[in-house]
This record gives C-alpha cells, sequence and structure tokens, in this order.
C-alpha cells in the first residue's frame, strides 16, 4: 500500500518538466527520498547549482502537481545542492569561497588578493589564500615566504597539505611545491588538477573566507573551480584604461554566464591614480580617470575600492610585506575600505548564493 503510495507520488513528479527543457525532474535525479509520514509527503530537491534560478518554480509545480492528483495537502520539501553535498571534507568549515580574477594579466590582481587578505585578517577574520596563479604564482615572494615547505598531516587516514600561515592568512601555492619557473609550461589540466589539489587537500579547517588568486583571463583553470567548490562569488580586478576595461568585461561575462553562474561581488579599481609620497594629496590619472567605477556603474556592480598606484605598494610586494599591514598608511586605508566592502557584498548575495556550512544527508 504504501510502495504504492510511493510509486504514486514519484509518478506524480515525472511529469514535472524542469523549465527550459523537455526533461522531467524525477528522470534528471532530482527527487530523492520520498517519504509519507502520516498525512505529509516529505522528499528532497536536488538542484546542480546553489544559484539555480528556478528552485522557487519547481517548488511550485511540485506542490501543485501533488495537490491536484493527490489527497495530500501538507508537503515539504527540502531543497539541496548537489555542490553542497559534494564540498570536499576540508571546506566543511570554510564560510565564503571568493575568486579573485582579472580579465589581464598584469593589473595588479595579486597585489589585491594578498593585501585583502592581510586586511581581511587585521580585522579579525580567519583567512586563507589559494595561489591558484599556477603560471605566476607570487604570493610566496608577496608574503616573503617563499622558501617555506608545507608539510603533510593525516587525519582519519586522509593525507591533508598544511598551508603556510604568515600574517595571520593560511596559504597554498603552487609555488611552494615546484620551481615557478617550471609551472610556466604546464598543461592545462595538470594546473587544473593542482588546483583542485590545493583546494580539496588543504588543511583549513575554520576560515570566514578563502581567497583564490586566479591566472588571468579565462580559461580551463576557471572552470575546474565553479566545478570543484561552490564559490560565494568574485571579485574582478582591472585598471582604469580601456584595454583593460575590455578584458575586465570578458571576466565579469563568463562568471555571469549561464554555466558558470557565479556572483560579481564587484570591481576593484587598481592603480586608479598616482600619488607621490611626498604629495600625498595630489592625485595623477595616469591610465584615465575613473575606467572601473564608470565599468561598474554600467554594468550594475558595486565598485568594491579604487587602489592608487604607490611606490610602497610595489616595494612591498617585492619586501614580502604587504602594504596591508600598516592600515594607517594611506594605501593600507585604501585595502582596509576595501575589506570592509568585499565583507558586505557577501552579506548582500542572495542567502541561496551563500554557502554557509555543508549540510551532509
Ligand atoms: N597599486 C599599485 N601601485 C604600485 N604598484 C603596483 C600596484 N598594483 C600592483 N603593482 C605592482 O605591479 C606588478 C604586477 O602586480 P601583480 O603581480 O599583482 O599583477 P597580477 O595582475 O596578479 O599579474 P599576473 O596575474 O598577470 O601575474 C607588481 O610588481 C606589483 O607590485
Amino acid at each position: 500500500m504504501l510502495q504504492n503510495q510511493l510509486k504514486h507520488i514519484r509518478d506524480i513528479l515525472s511529469e514535472v518538466k524542469y523549465p527550459g527543457t523537455s526533461k522531467d525532474i524525477v528522470s534528471l535525479d532530482m527527487v530523492q527520498g520520498i517519504k509519507i509520514e502520516g498525512e505529509k509527503v516529505i522528499f528532497r530537491l536536488v538542484f546542480q547549482k546553489a544559484n539555480d534560478p528556478f528552485v522557487s518554480a519547481v517548488k511550485k509545480k511540485c506542490e501543485a502537481a501533488i495537490r491536484e492528483n493527490t489527497e495530500f495537502k501538507d508537503i515539504d520539501m527540502e531543497v539541496v545542492f548537489q555542490q553542497d553535498l559534494e564540498r570536499p571534507l576540508s571546506l566543511e568549515k570554510v564560510s565564503y569561497i571568493i575568486a579573485v580574477s582579472s580579465g589581464k594579466g598584469g593589473v595588479g590582481k595579486s597585489t589585491v588578493a594578498a593585501n585583502l587578505a592581510v586586511a581581511l585578517a587585521l580585522q579579525g577574520y580567519k583567512v586563507g589564500l589559494v595561489d591558484a596563479d599556477i603560471f605566476g604564482p607570487s604570493i610566496p615572494k608577496m608574503f616573503g615566504c617563499e622558501e617555506a615547505q608545507p608539510y603533510m598531516t593525516e587525519v582519519d587516514g586522509k593525507e591533508y597539505i598544511v598551508p603556510v600561515e604568515k600574517y595571520g592568512v593560511k596559504l597554498l601555492s603552487i609555488g611552494f611545491f615546484v620551481d615557478p619557473a617550471s609551472a610556466t609550461v604546464w598543461r592545462g589540466p595538470m594546473a587544473s588538477n593542482a588546483l583542485k589539489q590545493m583546494v580539496e587537500q588543504g588543511y583549513w579547517e575554520e576560515l570566514d573566507y578563502m581567497l583564490i588568486d586566479l591566472p588571468p583571463g579565462t580559461s580551463d583553470i576557471h572552470l575546474t573551480l565553479v566545478q570543484t567548490v561552490a564559490l560565494t562569488g568574485a571579485i574582478v580586478v582591472t585598471t582604469p584604461q580601456q584595454v583593460a576595461l575590455a578584458d575586465a568585461v570578458k571576466g565579469i561575462n563568463m562568471f555571469e554566464s549561464p554555466g558558470i553562474q557565479v556572483p560579481v561581488l564587484g570591481l576593484v579599481e587598481n592603480m586608479s591614480w598616482f600619488t607621490p609620497a611626498e604629495l600625498p594629496e595630489n592625485k595623477y590619472y595616469l591610465f584615465g580617470k575613473e575606467g572601473g567605477k564608470l565599468l561598474a556603474e554600467e554594468k550594475g556592480l558595486r565598485l568594491l575600492g579604487q587602489i592608487p598606484v604607490v611606490q610602497r605598494i610595489c616595494e612591498g610586494g617585492d619586501a614580502g610585506t604587504p602594504v596591508a599591514l600598516d592600515p594607517d598608511s594611506i594605501t593600507g586605508k585604501a585595502f582596509t575600505e576595501l575589506a570592509e566592502h568585499v565583507v558586505e557584498a557577501v552579506e548582500a548575495t542572495p542567502d541561496q548564493a551563500r554557502r554557509v556550512r555543508v549540510q551532509r544527508h
């Protein structure tokens, strides 16, 4: 009797089509664990991606189908996301994962990622930084720990890589494992694997923010990343000149494309103006004025920060002491503000796009 009822519910749900396709949700394996408890029907709806735009439409269709075809009025659907179910154990205690990307090389993406990580750590957050810029890993140098060698630890019979900790930030970079000069000849799949391993096999423990410094442009690595982890969002770094902006648009479009659907938290305009140390009030717009700001407005995105060109930023990067370590300096303030805006942007991300803890079922 119960078996018949369960089959009946399943048959009804197999009439519900996933919007925009001719496939039904049962054959797509989106319906799991149908149960009947007294007067109540309970089942799980599994969506591939957390920011699936059809979550509520599918729920409504299921509810209507069951109400129309059975006596059941009490329907309890639990929505789960495949990505969360598959989330590796190493990321279980990571609240937000943010990709730092740029359309074009050399716009200061790694500088922004490094200083943002330090600024967040100074604000009391637990921060991790993965240097996925496989073809030019610069994070070890920027943190002054090029000689560091992460060690392995075994937990419950599984091996994990313990990140290097510097300035309160947990770091993993391909630069710790291979000679950076040889990384440039890596083929795409090798690079993608290295990224996957650092993210999934890192012994991250509890983190509020994990930042991932991506290679410039759009590549297989970007695809691997969105398939490996459920990103909270992406930050796009650009400089104000036209060539960089055109590439930034490509980056934004990639994250927002239907197959990827990662929310863009906002833009960071780097090298916005030049300020000489001896004339801190003066601004010289070397690369054009406010190109990033205008692009953000045009795309309806937040401008998370404007970072001036300052010699100290470059020197700090080379010396392994990110300028954000001095929050009272002009540049330190710019990164402190950037960190505050990133936190706000994450808080404002729609609930379903946020990954706060994994629920295993
Ligand atoms: N605002 C700034 N003021 C001064 N120098 C900067 C600034 N931003 C970045 N730089 C310097 O510019 C150079 C390139 O920066 P960075 O390595 O961060 O770029 P990137 O976009 O990550 O490059 P890629 O990913 O192509 O290797 C570095 O020497 C860095 O110190």
